[in-house]
């Protein structure tokens, strides 16, 4: 969408233009330069349909830049996680790194010449219904200065992941030591030989405790409630690309009996560890209750020996110590905060009923989260990783494509 930057610029040179602007988009805005964010514009430029991407950060893809650890590989294998249209390069391992992924997706942007707007904060985004029109009120660039972008779609795209979950946890503000939550967490390195209290057993918490053990730190991993964990891999397949097989053929609850007792050949006993298992099967659990089984990548081999200790829920933390509901009390030095994140839909749509006020996700769940009212649409809000963003993106494109056709279609034609 040349003309809008090109629009902006001007006004950056312009002194006596008025500090708040308003631009008429064609095309749909899509709020978030993420994967999602990108594979909707992708989708919607192979149908020739041109869009403006709106993203708070700097770069796309700012989760996996500037907020994952140095360590991170793609948990699932790569052909689960592409996005529409455009393979991992066949020389990419099973399982990218990190860099790989983030390089994949800048091949992606430019491949399909996509060009978000950086540094362009969404605070409000509400339909004119006088008109039909989304008005979309960004706060960013160097001036801080408001923009209004206006538009017919407005897409979703700013994902699961867009705010920090900081608890409230008894006494923290006493303690003397670091804390930082794992989208700030790159590498063990600044806490070798140091104890390190992990509050959080997903797969953020987790991996963050190997890290640890590989740097000779002294990871110990609150886990405050029941967890699966799977191995990665069985009979040297995917634990993943064996159950979405199965579940083709099995009820869930077969396919989770099966899961079972291969992570039991496999882990052996998790209980045992301080690592009980909920009585909902992991698969059941991940489609009931959106939570995501651990896929193990070396970390209960740790717990086993010993190097990475479980206790249960906190009850308090002091200046060098924590305290746990069991009674257990340890020195600490650094206490890292595995808590995952949540949605920030809410805080700045305002007055639609598609997104649940509480959750910020879609009110109607997976197949059909993707499409609202009134040209409003979501996109990677499936609970289902990049898998569900791909399937989500191609469905608003193909949506909004028609749409964009029947109102070409009605527009009185000159000869
Ligand atoms: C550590 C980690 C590892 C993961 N690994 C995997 C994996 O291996 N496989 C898998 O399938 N999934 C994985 N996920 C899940 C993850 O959700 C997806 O990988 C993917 O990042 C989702 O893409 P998205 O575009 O929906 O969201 P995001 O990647 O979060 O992108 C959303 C974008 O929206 C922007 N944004 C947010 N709010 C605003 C606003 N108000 N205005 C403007 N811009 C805004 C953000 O800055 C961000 O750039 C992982 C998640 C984490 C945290
Ligand atoms: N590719 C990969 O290898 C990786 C993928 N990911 C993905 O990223 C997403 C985010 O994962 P993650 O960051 O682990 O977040 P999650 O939401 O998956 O996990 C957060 C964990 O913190 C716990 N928790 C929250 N608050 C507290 C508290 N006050 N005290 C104790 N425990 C608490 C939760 O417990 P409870 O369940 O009781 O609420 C849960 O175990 C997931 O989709 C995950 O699969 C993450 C890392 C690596
Ligand atoms: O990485 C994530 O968080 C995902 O949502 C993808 C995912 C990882 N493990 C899973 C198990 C069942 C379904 C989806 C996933």
């Amino acid at each position: 969408m040349e003309f809008v930057t090109e629009t902006l610029g001007k006004r950056v040179h312009d002194p006596y233009v008025e500090e708040s602007r308003c631009i008429l988009i064609p095309g749909p805005i899509i709020v978030g330069s993420g994967p999602s964010g990108l594979a909707t514009a992708a989708c919607l430029k192979s149908r020739g349909v041109s869009s403006l991407i709106l993203e708070r950060s700097s770069c796309i893809a700012s989760l996996w830049q500037l907020k994952t650890y140095d360590r991170l590989r793609l948990h699932l294998p790569k052909h689960f996680c592409e996005l529409p249209l455009m393979p991992f390069p066949s020389s990419y391992p099973t399982y990218p790194t990190k860099p790989q992924f983030v390089q994949y997706l800048e091949s992606y942007a430019e491949h399909f010449g996509l060009k978000p707007v950086f540094n362009q904060t969404v605070e409000e985004a509400k339909l004119d219904r006088r008109c039909g029109l989304w008005r979309v009120r960004t706060v960013g660039g160097k001036k801080e200065e408001e923009t209004e972008y206006v538009s017919r779609w407005l897409v979703v795209a700013t994902g699961e992941n867009a705010e920090e979950v900081m608890p409230e946890i008894d006494g923290i503000v006493d303690f003397f030591g670091p804390i930082l939550h794992t989208s700030s967490y790159k590498s063990g390195e600044m806490f070798r030989e140091k104890k390190v209290l992990v509050v959080g057993c997903g797969n953020s918490g987790m991996e963050v405790c190997l890290d640890l053990c590989n740097f000779n730190a002294h990871p110990s991993l609150v886990v405050r409630d029941t967890v699966h964990v799977l191995p990665q891999e069985m009979l040297g397949l995917s634990t993943f690309g064996i159950s979405t097989s199965l579940l083709k053929w099995f009820p869930v609850q077969v396919v989770d009996r099966f899961l079972l007792h291969m992570s039991r050949l496999v882990l052996g006993d998790t209980d045992r560890l301080g690592l009980v298992r909920p009585k909902l099967g992991p698969l059941e659990r991940k489609i009931k209750c959106g939570k995501t089984p651990v896929l193990d990548v070396g970390t209960l081999a740790k717990i086993r020996s010993g190097d990475i200790k479980v206790y249960p829920e906190l009850k308090r933390v002091m200046q060098h110590s924590a305290e746990f509901v069991d009674g257990r009390v340890d020195n600490f030095d650094a206490i890292i905060l595995a808590t995952g994140y949540k949605s920030n839909v809410p805080m700045w749509l305002k007055g639609m009923n598609m997104f649940c006020e509480k959750d910020g996700f879609p009110r109607k769940p997976f197949p059909n989260g993707w499409k609202g009212e009134s040209g409003l649409y979501a996109v990677g809000f499936t609970k289902l990783g990049l898998l569900g963003a791909a399937i989500d993106a191609k469905k608003i494109a193909e949506d909004i494509d028609v749409q964009q056709k029947l109102l070409t279609l009605g527009r009185p034609q000159h000869c």
